[in-house]
């Protein structure tokens, strides 16, 4: 009998195009396969309740569960909106090449950065950092899907800006009718440290569907996975199961593994950076495990620890 995988996925745009095209990947492979569309959670009837199964994700929540009720074989997930700790039982089964990791602006033709801006984004690392650089601006929080912040920066006489992944506006055709449609500008913040795993997809499933996880395993693509794993672990340690402005990126390059991260506080005051490059052939052999945690040792060493607790504090009060 051969195997039929059916994917999970959310009704949003991006949710759609990531869940199609580890569809066709899968295709190519010669699995069948099928679009199952998972609407919000409404009656659930599980006989645990989410937290004790550790599904906490605000984006993942949803796939979560028809995952582990066994309705799907596979979620899509953009890997930043993964929680750190996976729920019980399930695996990071694949991680796909990473397309861009950016941050981007995108601007209406009144932007000005040396006057006093209103610039929309709903994450805490994206607002730390811009005030970090403009202290004299206004951050204003901004949320939903792509499509709808980007018509919210639109229609929103008095913001003047948005941020956004690059990866995300570009996999839904927006990055190049930001002009044409919008009346838009953008460009790339590239001194901006990306959340961790920004641009990359995963897929997850159930760790004892053999079959499925073999399958999947093919569409790996082990030095982002190498990558992807350094950031989330610095992460993980660093937050311990709290949101806090965070940033991370690794990138490989010439037989090196470069790394980047930061912990901001939410008002962009105080800032702390770690920088660092280890030999591939050094870091592949516990995953980068022992190099990110040394990462984020060398935050909470230069006053992460007082930084994270100011933030805990100033976010659950
Ligand atoms: N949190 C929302 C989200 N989750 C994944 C992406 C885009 C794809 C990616 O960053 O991997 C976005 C949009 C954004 O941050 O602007």
């Amino acid at each position: 009998m051969s195997l039929k995988i059916r994917i999970g996925t959310r009704d949003s745009q991006l949710a759609i195009w990531q869940a199609t095209t580890v569809q066709s990947q899968l295709q190519a492979l010669g699995f069948q396969t099928e679009l199952s569309p998972v609407k919000s959670q409404g009656d659930l009837n599980l006989d645990e309740p989410l937290y004790e199964m550790g599904i906490t994700g605000i984006f993942t929540k949803t796939l979560d569960v028809a995952l582990v009720k066994g309705d799907i074989d596979i979620a899509v997930h953009s890997l930043k909106d993964v929680p750190t700790q996976l729920p019980k039982g399930m695996v990071q089964a694949a991680v796909l090449e990473r397309a861009s990791q950016k941050d981007i602006l995108v601007y209406k033709s009144n932007f000005n950065p040396d006057e006093a801006m209103t610039i929309a984004t709903g994450s805490l690392r994206r607002k730390s950092q811009w005030l970090n650089m403009y202290t004299q601006h206004n951050v204003v929080d901004l949320r939903g899907n792509v499509n709808t912040r980007l018509s919210k920066l639109h229609s929103n006489k008095d913001w003047n800006a948005a941020i956004f992944a690059k990866a995300g506006l570009d996999r839904i055709g927006l990055l190049s009718q930001l002009r044409g449609n919008y009346g838009f500008e953008y460009s790339d913040l590239d001194s901006f440290i990306p959340a961790p795993a920004q641009g990359a997809m995963m897929i997850a499933a159930m760790g004892n569907n053999t079959a499925v996880l073999e399958a999947v395993s093919q569409l790996n693509h082990a030095q982002t996975q190498l990558c992807v794993d350094i950031e989330r672990r610095f992460l993980r340690e660093l937050e311990g199961g709290c949101t806090a402005p965070i940033g991370a990126i690794a990138q490989v390059n010439n037989g090196f593994l470069n790394f980047t991260g930061c912990l901001l506080s939410i008002d962009g005051t105080d800032r702390i950076d770690v920088q660092d490059q280890i030999a591939l052939k050094d870091v592949e052999k516990d995953e980068g495990y022992a190099f990110a945690k040394a990462q984020s040792e060398k935050v909470f060493a230069n006053g992460g620890k007082t930084l994270m607790q100011s933030i805990k504090s100033s976010l659950n009060p």
